[in-house]
Order: C-alpha cells, then structure tokens, then sequence
C-alpha cells in the first residue's frame, strides 16, 4: 500500500467547467476519495472563465456524481474541498490571484506544498500556462508541483517540439505527466504482466514463434459534434499517434530490467525508433486510410461523414486507418503489427489478437485434421480479460476442434476496477510517471504519424470509403491477405 500522505495536495483544474472535468476527473477524484486513496486533507480549486461561485462548482461537481456514482453518502464531506475562482488564462494578473488562492487553501486544509496542476482545457493554452505558473512563482512551494497535460500534444512533431520546450521552460521531464488514457485501462496495464510473469508466453514472444499481431480499437460513435476538431486531427492523429502506438510499445517492447519507470520508458522508446518509416514508396502497401459513408447501425440510417456538423463536405479527413508496422530489429524482424482503428464500425471493441506461427511439423494437419494457429487474444474493451485458443480433440471423436481458454473479468470485478483517468490520477500523485507518455515517445511517434500524413499529401492520396456500420473498407483486408494474414474477427470473439 503506497502512503497517501503523498496525495495531501492542492488539484488546480484549467478548465473545471468543462466536459471532461465533469465526466471524469470530478467522478475520479471522487472514487479515489471514497476508496481511502485520497487523503482527507487535499484541495481542488476549480478554474474557468464563467462566473461562477463555489457553491456553482460545488453543485456541478454534485450532479457529476451523482451521473456516474452509486455510493453518495461522503458526496458533503467531499465537496467541502472544492472552490472556484474565475481566472482567464491569458490574463497575466490572474496567476498572482491564483497564488494567492493556493497558499490560502494550502493553510486551510494543513497541506505540504504538494500542487498539481491539471490543463483540461484547448491545448492551445498549454505552454502559455505552463510558463505563467512558473514566471508569477505558483511552483515556489516546500512540495512538490506537476503538471498534468491533456492531449492533443501537438498537431504534428513540429508543434509538439514547440509546445513541449514551452513546457520544459517550466517543468522539468520528471514532474510532466502527459495523459494517454489507454495507459490507465486495466487490460492494457495487464499486457506487461501476461507478458513478463509467464513462463508460457516469455519464451514465445518473438519472430520465431508469432506471426502477425493485430491490434483494433473500433468505435460505433462517430464524431458526436466534435467536427470541427476532428476535421484537423483524423483517425491518424486521433487514434494512432497516441493510443495505438502505445498499445504496440507495450506489446513488442523488451523486457526491462526492473519494473521501474525509467526502464519501461526505456524499452518501449527503443520500439518506437525500431518502427519502419513510412515513405511515398511504401504507403500503398502498408497504409489504407478510409472515411464512413452513410450506413445502418443498430436498424438505424446514419449519416456520412462528410454530412456531420463542422466537416467540409468535400472532406479528405481520414475516420479510418489500417497500418502493417514492422519494428526493424532483432527480436521482431520479419512480424508484421496490423493496427486499424475506426469510427462508425460496427461493433465498440479494443482488441489485442497474438497469432502464433504453425508447428514445423503439425501431424493432425497432415491428416487433414482441421487446426488452426495458437491465438492470444487480449480484451480490452468493453469486455476485459484473456483467451487463449488451442487445438483441442473433438470429444467422441478422432477430430481436431478450437478450444477457448477464456478469463473475463466478472461483473463483481468489473464494478470495482478503476476508471482509466481515476488511476492515472493517482498515479501523478504517487509521483509514479510509468503510465504517461514521454517526450521521446510523443516525438518519435510523431515522426511515424508525420511521415505518413506527409505520403498522404505528396501522393493526393484520397480515402477509400466504408459503410457506417461495418469493420471498415475490404482495402484493409488486402493489407494482410498480401501476408497471407486476415484480420481475427474482432466482433465475435
Ligand atoms: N472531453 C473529453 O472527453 C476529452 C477531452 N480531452 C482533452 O481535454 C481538454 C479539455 O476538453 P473538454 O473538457 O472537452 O473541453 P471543453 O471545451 O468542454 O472545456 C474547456 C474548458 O476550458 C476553459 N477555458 C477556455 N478558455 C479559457 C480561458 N481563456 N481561460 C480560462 N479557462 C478557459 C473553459 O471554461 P469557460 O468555458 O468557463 O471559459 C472550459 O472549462 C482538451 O485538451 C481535450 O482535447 C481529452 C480526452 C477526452
Ligand atoms: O482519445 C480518444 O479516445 C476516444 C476513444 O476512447 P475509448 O476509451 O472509448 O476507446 C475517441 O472516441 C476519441 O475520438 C479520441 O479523442
């Protein structure tokens, strides 16, 4: 049980009058403090540019819970936290406010000086309030400070590079803590355990016993009145260039030295400058980048993307993106990474499948038994656990059947697992970063995603199409059949 003196802090919130402060870091703290997690004695000063008064947040922070929560009895206890101040960023005299406001709380509540400061607003603001916390003294404290950081980090390497020396002015590496909330799931925690406490998966984990990886985040929602955002970002920078490059550090990153988080960084830094660049030469062959047309979903006709509020109707912008990633050195040379990630499919699913190469020599399919390979597939979402698929004898008789080894989180488990943003948070005050991306890891990914986009341009490369409602255009299928792969069925397993 880590100590949780460590969580005696003052939580300044950039941004508490916005959506993702009210559907999950409010919800959050709030479970950490029911948990026991929380010390009684912390802070949250709430910021935004509507005048609100305490008992405004103290009401809005209420209704949060009581939306996500089913046990209120410590909502009043919980609430006597909290306050508002009414602060613009970008007025200088507001810090000195803020400061002021902090050493109040931090009297009140008897607190040590420790202060997080939470940026959950437009990423634009980031570096400008990095540097102002620094420059009118809001980290001169006997604690300590960090800085938590919403993404988008950047649009692109060279607004990341900016962006990330704008902090750095400020904050050193070690008190960043840059959200990737695929980081706080559960299962993608759990890659690291099936992985390095396993006697039965360690020795198998590489080019000479996998032979393909695939990793699919599907989503049915399509850009839910987020046009104007997601018009700029797409699939490439929305999904890939965060969540699912992590997910593929994780998995093919090698085994660290200790459980630490400088080592962990250390190893899946290595598989981020392993990956092979994408060029206008091999694009084709290894990018399929679509869009959503109209379709049906769950009996109903939904519109294209091209229709949805703030998109251009003439529209380039991915909602879709299959990649084969090779990760050129030792261990995975020759192992192909399928990613693919979509808004508007057919069914919600993060999915991790690992396919094992055949046997040299399978003797039932010599006889024309039917097998298949050795599968491990990990569920991340919404169901959470493993399975494992073997080759099994068909009961009563001389056949070969598929035999589903399967772990799943139940239901008592699933109430109680922490939300992805509820760990991550307690994580920052632990001081513990492993779960966060570091600059090198935001870098290098960029550069991936950089290149690809810049093919994309060179090339006047247009989407393909698919349906609403479907697992995406069949050009993504060509992307592995060119292996002599195709995509696990994702939606059935
Ligand atoms: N919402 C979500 O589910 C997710 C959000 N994110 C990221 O979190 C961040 C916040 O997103 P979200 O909550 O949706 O955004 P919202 O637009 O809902 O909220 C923005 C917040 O910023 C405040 N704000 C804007 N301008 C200023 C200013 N000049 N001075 C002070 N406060 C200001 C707003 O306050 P006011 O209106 O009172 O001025 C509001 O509280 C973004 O970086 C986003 O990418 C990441 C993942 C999921
Ligand atoms: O970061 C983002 O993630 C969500 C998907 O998250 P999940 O936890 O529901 O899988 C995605 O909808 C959103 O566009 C993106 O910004």
């Amino acid at each position: 049980m880590k100590d949780n003196r460590q969580s005696e802090a003052v939580f300044v919130i950039f941004g508490s009058t916005g959506d993702l402060a009210k559907r999950k870091l409010f919800p959050s703290l709030y479970n950490l403090y029911v948990k026991g997690l929380l010390s009684n004695k912390f802070a949250v000063i709430g910021l935004g540019r509507r005048e609100w008064s305490d008992e405004t947040l103290k009401r809005v922070v209420q209704e949060a819970l009581e939306e996500t929560n089913q046990q209120l009895d410590k909502v009043e206890s919980f609430l006597t936290h909290f306050s508002y101040m009414s602060f613009d960023v970008t007025n200088k005299d507001s810090y000195k406010d803020l400061k002021q406001e902090i050493e109040t709380k931090e009297e009140d509540f008897q607190l040590p000086g420790n202060r997080i400061f939470y940026m959950a607003m437009a990423p634009e603001f980031f570096g400008q309030i990095a540097q102002s916390i620094h420059k009118y003294g809001l980290k001169e404290t006997k604690g300590w400070t960090r800085l938590v950081i919403e993404k988008p980090f950047g649009t692109d390497l060279q607004t990341a590079k900016v962006l990330n020396s704008e902090i750095r002015e400020a904050f050193a590496e070690d008190e960043i803590y840059r959200i990737d909330h695929y980081l706080g799931k559960e299962m993608v925690q759990n890659i690291q355990v099936i992985r390095f406490a396993n006697a039965m998966f360690a020795p198998l984990w590489n080019n000479r016993h996998i032979a393909n990886v695939q990793v699919t985040s599907s989503e049915k929602l399509g850009v839910e009145g987020r046009g104007g955002y997601y018009e700029k970002s797409g699939a490439l920078r929305d999904m890939v260039q965060n969540h699912m490059l992590q997910m593929v550090s994780l998995l093919a990153m090698d085994v660290p030295l200790q459980l630490t988080t400088d080592e962990i960084r250390s190893e899946k830094i290595k598989v981020l400058r392993a990956l092979r660049l994408i060029t206008n030469d091999n694009i084709d062959d290894t990018v399929v980048r679509a869009q959503y047309h109209e379709g049906n979903m769950n009996g109903q006709q939904v519109p294209g993307y091209v229709e949805e509020d703030n998109v251009d109707p003439h529209s380039y912008t991915e909602t879709y993106v299959a990649a084969k990633l090779m990760i050129d050195n030792h261990v995975w040379a020759g192992v192909p990474f399928y990613i693919r990630t979509g808004k508007r499919m057919a069914v919600k699913s993060t999915k991790i499948v690992i396919e094992f190469k055949e046997m040299p020599l399978n003797l039932y399919a010599k006889e024309h038994k039917a097998t298949g390979p050795n599968l491990l597939i990990i569920h991340i979402q919404p169901d959470e656990g493993i399975t494992i698929v073997l080759n099994g004898k068909k009961i009563g008789s001389a056949d070969t059947t598929p035999v589903h080894l399967e772990y799943r989180h139940d239901s008592e488990d699933r109430v109680n697992t922490p939300e992805a943003y509820e760990r991550l948070l307690y994580d920052c005050m632990m001081g513990d970063a492993t779960n966060f991306a570091h600059w090198d890891e935001v870098s290098l990914s960029w550069s991936l995603v950089d290149a690809i986009s810049n093919a994309w341009k060179e090339s006047a490369h247009k989407p393909v199409n698919y349906r609403a409602g479907t697992m995406g255009p069949k050009e993504a299928d060509r992307l592995l059949a060119g292996d002599g792969h195709a995509w696990w069925p994702v939606e059935e397993m």
